[in-house]
């Protein structure tokens, strides 16, 4: 386990490139596997999660070369479908939570997929059957091993049918859109998640020869096709990254640079951040948050206290809640996070209560901050970060905080953030990591 050692208090200045999007690449890494043809991706993020599919990917016989630093050549012409039976696969497949993501590329081009139960984080209950469901509705059969945990699905030929996802979800539209591509016939898909990470994943297949409709919309209409060929994809920026940088020149009074963000694409993201009385300011394509000693967070109209809650594309990222939780602290007035998706995301509270943070804890899903308008800084403390989004929170807490924090098991921040002592080193702060 890896530790952070943070000397809180000292302001950022500069520019910051944020990397490419943790679950886009996800997606379009495990989309390699519905061709026998080359597919080059570009701004690949070197993140722990990323770098564990793309392992996963080799042990299966795709050819991987990294062309450059973010950049990587797939060639899935000779796969060992073996692995997908072996205890290794067992053991690495359910290391993250994205590498559900091969199954439905698996099933559409070699008619069986297989997984473990995938990991990621433990923000609740994590449940896949909108990805089964929507197997079983395309015409597979579907088996699951209760004891060793591991699921399969298995079809001679895919059938394109309507279908109504009992929930919008992200890695489960990825994986049915992914299946429906190659089947025969029409699929429809309604109630699909559509979120800039699909969006992207559906634009590289209709690159490869797909005939998605509908994208970006929650009805999809794929029309399948015999198969698909190769092709280059640039990952976008990362949205949840781009929120995160905020939320620390916030905290920090710094004034940060966010280069190339990719704004039409960050839908209300930006607004969300205003809302907490944070001015940001889009200069090209870059974001600009100047330096402030103060920022005052909105009421409703009617005077009521703001409320942010997450919602499925295009309402706001849950991915995020816990780093305006964070900025929250700090601000000037009071707010209700509300985080409706995931019921054990804001347990994190307690560290920042233990920091001097004035926040209530209403129940699994809801918080009340109120915000000390920097008019007393948080105290640094020892803490552990228990998944991705409360690790990188708790990292710009501290990086606030007065004194020097300590922060374990920092791999649950590496899964999603590259390099992220270094970039920070690199404009101003005080961080250090201890293997
Ligand atoms: C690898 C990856 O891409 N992970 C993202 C993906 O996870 P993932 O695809 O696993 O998440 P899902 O979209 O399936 O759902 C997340 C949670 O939200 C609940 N839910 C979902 C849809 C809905 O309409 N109502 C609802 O309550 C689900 O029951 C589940 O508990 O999407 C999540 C939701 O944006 C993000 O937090 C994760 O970062
Ligand atoms: C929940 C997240 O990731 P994963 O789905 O990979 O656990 C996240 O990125 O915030």
């Amino acid at each position: 386990m890896s530790t952070f050692v943070i000397e809180g208090g000292h302001k950022l200045s500069g520019e910051i490139t944020p990397q490419g999007a943790k679950n886009e690449a996800l997606q379009v890494i495990c989309a390699v596997l519905l061709t026998a043809e080359k597919v080059i991706i570009s701004n690949v993020p070197d993140i722990r999660d990323v770098n564990k599919l793309i392992f996963i990917l080799s042990e299966l016989g795709v050819k991987v070369e990294k062309i450059n630093q973010d950049t990587y050549s797939f060639q899935a012409d000779e796969l060992d479908l073996d692995y997908l039976e072996s205890e290794k696969f067992k053991k690495d497949g359910s290391s993250l939570r994205g590498s559900i993501m091969i199954v439905g590329p698996l099933l559409a081009r070699f008619g069986k997929g297989y997984i473990p139960r995938p990991g990621g984080d433990k923000i609740g209950r994590r449940r896949l059957d909108t990805h089964f469901e929507g197997f079983i509705k395309l015409g597979a059969t579907f088996r699951y091993n209760k004891d060793e945990k591991f699921y399969g699905v298995e079809a001679t030929q895919l059938i394109g049918t309507n279908m109504l996802l009992d929930e919008a979800s992200v890695t489960g539209t990825a994986n049915i859109v992914m299946a429906a591509v190659m089947a025969k016939g029409i699929t429809t898909i309604y109630n699909a998640a559509c979120e800039p990470y699909l969006q992207q994943l559906c634009k590289m297949l209709n690159s490869m020869g797909a005939k998605i409709r509908g994208v970006g919309s929650n009805l999809l209409i794929i029309e399948g096709v015999e198969k698909l060929d190769g092709c280059t994809h640039v990952i976008l920026p990362d949205m949840i990254e781009i929120g995160s940088w905020i939320g620390m020149a916030a905290m920090t009074k710094s004034s940060l640079t966010i280069k190339n963000v990719s704004w039409d694409d960050l839908g209300v993201i930006p607004r969300v951040f205003k809302k907490m009385g944070i001015n940001l300011e889009l200069r090209g394509d870059d974001i600009f948050i100047p330096e402030q000693e103060s920022y005052e967070i909105q009421n409703f109209i009617d005077g009521s206290i703001l409320t942010i809650s997450d919602a499925p594309w295009p309402g706001f990222t849950p991915d995020l809640l816990s780093i305006i939780l964070v900025v929250a602290t700090q601000a000037k007035g009071s707010v209700l996070i509300h985080q409706k998706m995931f019921e054990s995301r804001l347990f994190f509270v307690d560290k920042l209560i233990d920091m001097g943070a004035k926040v209530i804890l209403c129940d699994p899903h809801r918080a009340t901050v109120i915000g000390m308008n920097h008019e007393s800084s948080l105290k640094a403390t020892t803490m552990t970060s228990p998944d991705i989004r409360a690790g990188i929170s708790l990292l710009i807490a501290a990086l606030s905080a007065k004194g020097t924090s300590t922060i374990h098991n920092i791999e649950q921040i590496d899964r999603g953030y590259q390099n992220i002592d270094k970039r920070l080193q690199a404009i101003g702060a005080k961080i250090t990591r201890v293997d």
